[in-house]
């Protein structure tokens, strides 16, 4: 039996004390929050055992303490922990970047207690409301640990991540803020540029945002994110962003070049390397491309032609995830997308829809 303690219970926080109900229903968990609102959804929804107040005796009682606040918060409250909690305690945070977080932790002297964590998963959304106990299965979770943590406290911290279904990878601070900056940090510079420029080209009518299709809606989803959370990561991890940043614009502009100069070879070059790298990418694990489970089927259009598949599938008690018509005809048949939540879930789908008539596409 473990006693968890969280500070902030937004989409991370909430996820990984969701993930700990779940695999260990035995342990206690108490959280503190600064809306008073997602403590007493959090209660009554058995995620967790008690409230804390912002400083309360009782993070003495902790074996673990996450912080899931913005990090200039996470900061404060790790000035106040260091006076309360006991020598055994693990103290972790969630944040997208490691390097600021450390050096308070060294500053502090904390660094025998300290182990970064980030989950490589999350969604464009935030909130406790939006939190889910699998948000975390098959993503990695990256652990930093301080430099005088014991390898019993890196060993135990591990097994804790992966007995909630992610995947524990130990990398130093240092690494960690580099490798985000390429695959996490600079995909949602880019994604927001994406939606930023094609704002300023539409016209007044705005046939591009009407037409946008499948490619730009999928590489776009993360521009929906946070911005204050983006806003933070950009100043949090600035080095390595402009870094990655410079290289990109390097590579754009020789892109440009090839368009110029119809240079047929590197186009194709260009297309092919980035097909075969990312056909290569496991998407098995979550990592930070989650696996969609989807079925696209015709309809009719007419007034309840959703409600009655969506009962159809709920008779079944199956949940879908998102549903939706898909206006731009990227494929000729195929106009309801279905997103489910579960490989399994998606097959009884398709084999009830199937069953009562419909023309299911599994792709
Ligand atoms: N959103 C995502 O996809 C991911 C986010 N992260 C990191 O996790 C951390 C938390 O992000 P989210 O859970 O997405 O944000 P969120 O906005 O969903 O949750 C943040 C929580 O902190 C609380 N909070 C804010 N100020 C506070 C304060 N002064 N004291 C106590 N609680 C306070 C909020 O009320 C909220 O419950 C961030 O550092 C972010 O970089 C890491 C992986 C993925
Ligand atoms: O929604 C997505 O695909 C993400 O990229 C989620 C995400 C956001 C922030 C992180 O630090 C890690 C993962």
């Amino acid at each position: 039996m473990k006693t968890i303690g969280f500070i902030g219970l937004g989409l991370i926080g909430g996820s990984i004390a969701k993930a700990i109900r779940k695999f260990h229903p035995d342990y206690h968990i108490l959280a503190y929050a600064r809306h008073k609102e997602t403590l007493a959804a959090a209660l009554n929804s058995g995620v967790i055992d008690g409230v804390l107040e912002k400083e309360d005796e009782r993070y003495k009682i902790c074996d673990y303490v996450f912080l899931c606040a913005p990090v200039e918060y996470n900061i404060e409250y790790l000035k106040y922990l260091k006076t309360v909690i006991s020598d055994s305690c693990i103290i972790t945070d969630a944040g997208s970047v490691k390097g600021p977080i450390h050096e308070a932790v060294e500053k502090l002297e904390m660094d025998h207690c300290f182990i970064g964590g980030h989950p490589m998963a999350g969604s464009e959304r935030s909130g406790f409301s939006n939190s889910s106990d699998h948000l975390l299965e098959n993503a990695y979770y990256i652990l930093t640990p301080g430099g005088q943590v014991s390898l019993n406290k890196l060993t135990e911290f591990s097994e804790l991540v992966d007995s909630l279904g992610a995947i524990p990878m130990v990398l130093t601070a240092e690494e960690h803020d580099f490798i985000t900056a390429g695959v996490s940090h600079l995909p949602h510079i880019i994604a927001s540029s994406l939606v930023n420029l094609i704002s300023s080209l539409d016209n007044d009518a705005e046939y591009m945002k009407t037409i946008a299709a499948g490619g730009f809606r999928d590489i776009t989803r993360i521009a929906s994110s946070s911005p204050v959370m983006w806003q933070q990561i950009c100043l949090e991890n600035t080095k390595n962003i402009s870094t990655v940043l410079d290289e990109y614009i390097r590579m754009l502009i020789q892109i440009r070049c090839s368009v110029d100069n119809k240079d047929a070879d590197q186009l194709y070059q260009l297309f092919a390397a980035s097909r075969d790298y990312r056909d290569s990418i496991d998407v098995t694990s979550c990592g930070l491309i989650t696996k969609a489970y989807v079925l696209y089927l015709d309809i009719v259009d007419e007034a309840g032609g959703i409600a009655t598949i969506a009962t159809i599938l709920a008779m079944d008690n199956i949940s879908i995830k998102n549903i939706g018509i898909i206006h731009n005809r990227e494929f000729e048949q195929g106009v309801l997308k279905i997103e489910f939540y579960e490989e399994d879930a998606m097959k009884r789908g398709a084999a009830l829809l199937k069953k009562r008539n419909y023309i299911v596409y599994e792709r």
